[in-house]
């Protein structure tokens, strides 16, 4: 045996995939995240067995980690795992510095082989070829143009028509080192994996925050509008279309609407300005309420409430939107597009739409992404759009065949 796994060093590979091999292998839930940057590494194990599901009163919940579909279920739950073992790994020290992390004395397993377990739990019960399909081009575009119909006959101003991609994972497929390698490339992502035996597998790099509160403070943010990072300095130099600079506005108006709803004036709006999300560009407002002195303290749930699915997810106005969707997409967006993240967790709340984002299946993975379509959208360019969006968690899950 190696001696360095004797004395209890080991590699962060190592470390984690044994931390996640043991729970899953005993069936429990998992949720692994990294915050925007953020040098924390955090892991909750839900060790009850039970799947539960809660009503969205986020203020009242013990620490946990929250997964809600795209579509609202009938009762308006989400899926909710406790945190009955919660660590926290500083990616800037060597883990044996790290003094409150939890030993792993017993039957310590190699990289490899705790992979090969991890897949096990994952792969177990699913089969891809009942449980998902590929969009092709040709349906997608079709989607797009009856978009772009109803945006003409003004129904809508705005849709987010989306698209699956399905890709085989090389036998060599090892989550840990796909987590950690987007860790390293999307420093401003919520990067994350979450595992709910009897609903999936998903592993992805958000942009985007739908809710944080943290002490008297909530935030939100209107994130909209896409294109590729060029250049050596991409912030400074990019120039934006009146086609994203409305697409962006919209979604900054929903948020504006959603505060007037309830009679919340005293908000701080900065922005848009451009930020780069893995090698893509989006234009960002962020908005800030400070909750003690507007008298709002369950804003977290109100806006939860309120906002999903916003209108970078699914379009403006949102109730013809979401309804054109549930009728022309030809595949069920179950968790993309919903809303993950951690909730009471050291007094902060930090919940992100479930974009940029796969379901993992035996042996594949399925990507989903959707694209904003406003009146001068070109439906090829949307496509080309989604390709980008996939690309982002393509290019770190070892496929049979690399992009
Ligand atoms: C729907 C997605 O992104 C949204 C967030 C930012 C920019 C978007 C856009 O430019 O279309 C989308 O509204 C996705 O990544 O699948």
């Amino acid at each position: 045996m190696d001696t360095t796994l004797k004395k209890g060093i080991y590699t962060l590979n190592q470390y984690l995939g044994n931390v996640l091999a043991n729970a899953m292998s005993e069936g429990h839930q998992v949720a692994l995240w990294r915050k925007p940057k953020s040098s924390f590494l955090q892991v909750l194990i839900d060790t009850t067995g039970n799947l539960k599901r809660t009503p969205l009163q986020i203020e009242v919940l013990p620490a946990g980690f929250i997964v809600h579909p795209f579509v609202d279920q009938e009762d308006k739950k989400a899926f909710f795992l406790e945190a009955n073992q919660y660590l926290k790994i500083d990616l800037n020290y060597p883990l044996e510095e790290q003094e409150s992390l939890p030993v792993l004395e017993e039957g310590i397993e190699t990289s490899k082989a705790a992979s090969d377990t991890i897949k096990k739990a994952i792969f177990e019960n699913i089969n891809s070829s009942k449980t998902s399909t590929e969009t092709n081009k040709e349906a997608f575009l079709t989607l797009v143009e009856k978009g772009l119909a109803a945006i003409e006959a003004g129904h809508l101003n705005k849709i987010v028509p989306a698209r699956t991609k399905k890709l085989k994972l090389n036998q060599d497929f090892d989550l840990v080192k796909s987590i950690l390698s987007m860790v390293k490339s999307y420093p401003n992502a919520f990067i994350n994996f979450f595992h709910i035996p009897s609903i999936g597998s998903w592993i992805g790099a958000s942009p985007e925050v739908l809710i944080q509160t943290k002490g008297d403070n909530f935030s939100t943010m209107a994130l909209a509008g896409t294109q590729k990072a060029r250049g050596d300095n991409p912030l400074k130099t990019v120039a934006w279309t009146q086609k994203e600079i409305e697409e962006q506005a919209l979604v900054s108006r929903y948020i504006v609407d959603c505060f007037k709803k309830i009679r919340l004036r005293d908000y701080d709006e900065q922005g848009p300005k451009t930020v780069l999300a893995g090698n893509l560009l989006h234009l960002r407002s962020d908005f800030r309420v400070d909750m003690r002195r507007t008298n709002f303290q369950q804003l977290g749930s109100v806006m939860l409430e309120l906002l999903h699915p916003t209108s970078a997810v699914c379009g403006m106005p949102r109730k013809p939107a979401l309804d054109f969707l549930l009728e022309n997409e030809k595949f069920d967006r179950c968790l993309f597009a919903g809303f993950i993240g951690p909730v009471n967790i050291e007094e902060e709340t930090s919940i992100y739409v479930n974009l940029r984002t796969a379901q993992l299946l035996d042996g594949f993975a399925l990507l989903y992404a959707g694209a904003g379509v406003t009146e001068d959208s070109i439906p090829e360019k949307e496509w080309e759009e989604t390709e980008m969006k996939c690309e982002i968690i393509a290019k770190h899950l070892n496929l049979e065949n690399p992009l």
